[in-house]
């Protein structure tokens, strides 16, 4: 067994309140965003966890998610790299627009399958493919090593780049992470085995939240 791997998608963010594509955008959380990166966090306390290094995005929502969880463990000051290879899907033209309104111009399919879909990118932005082939080769170089030495390592991250790594860590197919959405500030605990494949995960909170 080697190192552990945890995993947190950020708070509820002022434009997942609104219901607006965020992606690239950088909105900052909400009051209850910062409930449930502090619930993550404690969660994490209480299972017990010190961590050697986090990771996060250079979005705001990620970044204020990744501190509270480490303020929660107490670890306000531990080393934190901020990435851009880590950032939420782009949404491209979406950006921006209510989740609703385009329901109501596109369908309801075709917005599902832009939000959820493995392979089909939304006008202008990245799909989940898409996503992956900047989240992999950072994963790999940057983060995969460390768990690999021993290392405890924190990921707070975004709904869809985490989606990317889950669907390699869990060896998901296209169809099964079309139905698979991450709640926000529920922490993911993976511990590795020497190959780098999953030996355990831990969901610590209720994953069927997710919206
Ligand atoms: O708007 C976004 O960037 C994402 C995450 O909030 O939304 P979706 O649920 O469509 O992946």
């Amino acid at each position: 067994m080697s190192g552990t791997l945890v995993l947190v998608r950020h708070g509820q963010s002022d434009w997942n309140l609104k219901n607006l594509f965020t992606g690239w955008r950088d909105p900052d959380l909400t009051e209850l965003g910062v409930e449930e990166a502090k619930a993550g966090g404690k969660a994490l306390a209480e299972y017990g966890i010190k961590f050697d290094i986090a990771f996060t995005s250079s979005l705001i929502r990620a970044q204020r998610t990744c501190q509270f969880v480490l303020d929660a463990v107490g670890q306000s000051s531990l080393e934190t790299i901020r990435d851009q290879a880590l950032n939420e899907r782009d949404y491209g033209d979406l950006s921006g627009l209510n989740k609703d309104d385009a329901r109501a111009k596109w369908g309801e399919e075709q917005v599902h399958i832009w939000r959820r879909s493995y392979d089909v990118p939304p006008p202008g932005g990245e799909s989940l493919r898409d996503t992956g082939a900047r989240v992999w080769p950072y994963y790999l170089t940057d983060i995969l090593p460390r768990v690999l030495s021993g290392q405890k390592v924190l990921i707070a991250a975004h709904g869809n780049s985490l989606r990317s790594l889950v669907m390699v860590l869990d060896k998901l197919t296209k169809e099964q992470i079309l139905k698979l959405n991450l709640a926000t500030g529920v922490p993911m605990v993976y511990k590795l085995n020497a190959d780098s494949t999953v030996a355990s995960k831990e969901v610590l909170g209720d994953m069927s939240a997710a919206h």
